[in-house]
Formats: C-alpha cells, sequence, structure tokens
C-alpha cells in the first residue's frame, strides 16, 4: 500500500521524527504511455497523470508538506490565493488536520469543481475583486498581520512536496527523461520538478537532468514576453497568472536545464485538451493540456530528436472543469425504450 509522499521520501524531506503526517496518501501517479503523442513527435512519450491525486491536481503533493509543517508548528489556521486547484487541495488537508481554512479566489475565475471542492470541505472563501496576483498580494498581506499559515508556493514547504513528481518519475523509468513538460502559472510546480531532477542526480539516481520546457497561455505569458501581464486572460484559469511569485526559480530552471519556457494560443490549448481525451483516453483540465500543447508545437518546429524520452506533466483532473468537456459537443439524443431505436441511433444497425 502506497504511504503518502512522507512516509515515501521521508529521507529527502525537511520532517523530523517530530512532524505530524497530514496525509491523504498523495502522490504515487500514473506514469501512462501515449501512444499517440510517441507517433506524432517520433519520441517516447508519457503523461504524468497528476489529476489521480486526492483531490485531482499535483498540489497534494506540497500540500502534505505545508499542512504537516502548519500542524508541526501549532498553527490553527491557513490561507491561500489560489485560480482554484490550491484551495481544493488546501481545504482537504486542512480538514484532516483539524485547522480552518481562508481562501481568496479572483472574482468569478475559478472553475466549478474546485470551488466546489472548497465549498463542501467547509473553507471561508471570499471572491476578490481583482486578479489572482491580487490575491496572493491580499494572502500575503493577511499572513502577516494574523495568525494564519500562507500555504501557497511562495511557502518552501511546497517547493519540497512537489519535488517528489520527479523522484517518482526517475523512480520508474530508471533515469531522468530527456525533456520534462509542464505548464507554468505561479511557477512553482517547474521549480519543485528541477529541483527535484537536480538531487536525485546529485545522488547518482539519474545519469541525467532533463531539459525543462515550461508553457504559458499566450495571453497570460509574463516569463515569456519578460514583463508582469496586468490583465492575464485565457481559458486556462488556472494558469490565468499575470506575475508568477516563483518567476526567477522557473529562470533559473529553464537556464540551467538548457530548456525553455514558451506560450501556447488558447486554441492550441482546447486542442490538446481534445486529443488527449478522445485519442490517449486522459482527461485533463485545459490548463494541464497546455504542456502537450507545448510539445506538439515544438515537435512540429523541429525542436525533438527522434526516439527522445519526454514526459509531460498533465497537471489536474478534467472533472475540475467539465464546462469545456460539454461545451461545443452535441446534445446526446434521447431514445425511447426500443432497442431497434437505439441500435439505429448508434449507427449498429
Ligand atoms: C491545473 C494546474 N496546472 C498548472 C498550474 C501551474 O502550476 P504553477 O506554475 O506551479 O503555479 C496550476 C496552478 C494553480 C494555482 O496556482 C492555484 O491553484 O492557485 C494548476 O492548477
Amino acid at each position: 500500500q502506497w504511504r503518502g509522499l512522507i512516509e515515501e521520501y521521508r529521507d529527502r524531506l525537511p520532517v523530523t521524527a517530530a512532524t505530524p503526517v497530514v496525509t491523504l496518501l498523495e502522490g504515487g501517479t500514473p506514469l501512462v504511455p501515449a501512444p499517440l503523442l510517441s507517433e506524432r513527435t517520433g519520441c517516447d512519450v508519457f503523461l504524468k497523470v497528476e489529476g489521480a491525486n486526492p483531490t485531482g491536481s499535483f498540489k497534494d503533493r506540497g500540500m502534505t508538506m505545508a499542512i504537516s509543517h502548519a500542524k508541526e508548528q501549532g498553527a490553527q489556521a491557513v490561507i491561500c490565493a489560489s485560480t482554484g486547484n490550491t484551495s481544493a487541495s488546501a481545504a482537504a488537508y486542512a480538514v484532516r488536520a483539524g485547522m480552518v481554512c481562508a481562501v481568496l479566489v479572483p472574482q468569478g475565475k475559478i472553475a466549478l469543481g474546485k470551488m466546489g471542492q472548497a465549498l463542501v470541505h467547509g473553507a471561508r472563501i471570499l471572491q476578490v475583486d481583482g486578479n489572482f496576483d491580487d490575491c496572493l498580494t491580499l494572502a500575503r498581506g493577511l499572513s502577516e498581520k494574523y495568525p494564519v499559515a500562507l500555504v501557497n508556493s511562495v511557502n518552501p514547504s511546497r517547493i519540497e512536496g512537489q519535488k517528489t513528481a520527479s523522484f517518482e518519475i526517475v523512480d520508474a523509468l530508471g533515469d531522468a527523461p530527456d525533456i520534462h513538460v509542464l505548464p507554468v502559472g505561479n511557477a512553482g510546480n517547474i521549480t519543485a520538478y528541477w529541483r527535484g531532477y537536480r538531487e536525485y542526480a546529485a545522488d547518482g539516481l539519474a545519469t541525467r537532468r532533463p531539459r525543462m520546457w515550461g508553457f504559458q497561455a499566450s495571453g497570460s505569458a509574463p516569463i515569456v514576453d519578460g514583463a508582469p501581464v496586468l490583465q492575464p486572460q485565457t481559458i486556462a484559469t488556472a494558469i490565468r497568472i499575470g506575475n508568477p511569485a516563483s518567476w526567477e526559480h522557473a529562470l533559473a530552471a529553464r537556464d540551467e536545464s538548457g530548456g525553455l519556457i514558451d506560450k501556447v494560443t488558447d486554441r492550441q490549448i482546447l486542442s490538446a485538451y481534445r486529443m488527449l481525451a478522445s485519442r490517449e483516453g486522459v482527461f485533463v483540465e485545459p490548463a494541464s493540456a497546455a504542456s502537450v500543447a507545448g510539445l506538439l508545437h515544438a515537435a512540429e518546429r523541429g525542436l525533438v530528436d527522434p526516439g527522445q524520452r519526454i514526459v509531460c506533466t498533465v497537471t489536474g483532473n478534467g472533472l475540475k472543469d467539465p464546462d469545456w468537456a460539454v461545451m461545443g459537443a452535441p446534445q446526446p439524443l434521447v431514445v425511447p425504450v426500443d432497442a431497434d431505436a437505439a441500435a439505429e441511433r448508434l449507427g449498429l444497425s
């Protein structure tokens, strides 16, 4: 039985015997081969399906660490700004820890599933009349003035927990991939993956470190454009972030790894989103598809070599944002309880 990240990687995490382990047995997620992406790119492509985590996104990796540390420090309340997945995760782990969870989300810009999670776990939710960056500014201010622990990815415990995804990938493949691809919003995850790959290589558990390829949405691409985006716009609301808190760390991951950070359009994101579900059988939320969209776009431009081993992290479960799955799809037919009628409409007859 998988014991959760802290137990599985205890000797690589900043925990002691005194650290209470707050866990929902997160981690140990599937590394799924992607035959269609492999064929399209001429490479060996795998998907790290982080939607399989307890609250449906990679945020659980950071949250088990952040909430365990908060509990160790005697916190009774935690706070986070979120585009939705961080708050869904913080709300669930706060329940496990017996803590109050305060959540600040950008007004009207949070996917239904994520709002539902925070609500049902009993978080105290405020919609902020501003964007995610405004929410983070507010959350930081509140955590400095009031006894509430900030659990955004500016909290180093979050990065420590999230680096374990790289450990799992090397443990599964036997070495690091040539390229690791993932979406970039607040840039905590690219920072965490690079740290994990570096640590494993330094300890001789991998012979190489991958090139890190991060992708932003073109309407919300401050790192690519070289300046904060004041009014970020993208249908991929999870990465609708104009001023990433881990900007410098993302640049370091890109440059130290010889990688890249680029942008993909909403159209490319939705195309990859649909291809993943309809051709690879993997349902992810739109922001997660930015990594696959970026890989396909890079491959079209000849940036991959045949036979390379590539891992794309798909960061969140498609159920988080069901509207996009329904949008634009034909209304399913209604049939009478009649086999012939059903067979005819299913095209079986
Ligand atoms: C599905 C999904 N994919 C990618 C990202 C980007 O990761 P980072 O670059 O580490 O920020 C997020 C981030 C979400 C939040 O920032 C939040 O929940 O507040 C996400 O939910």
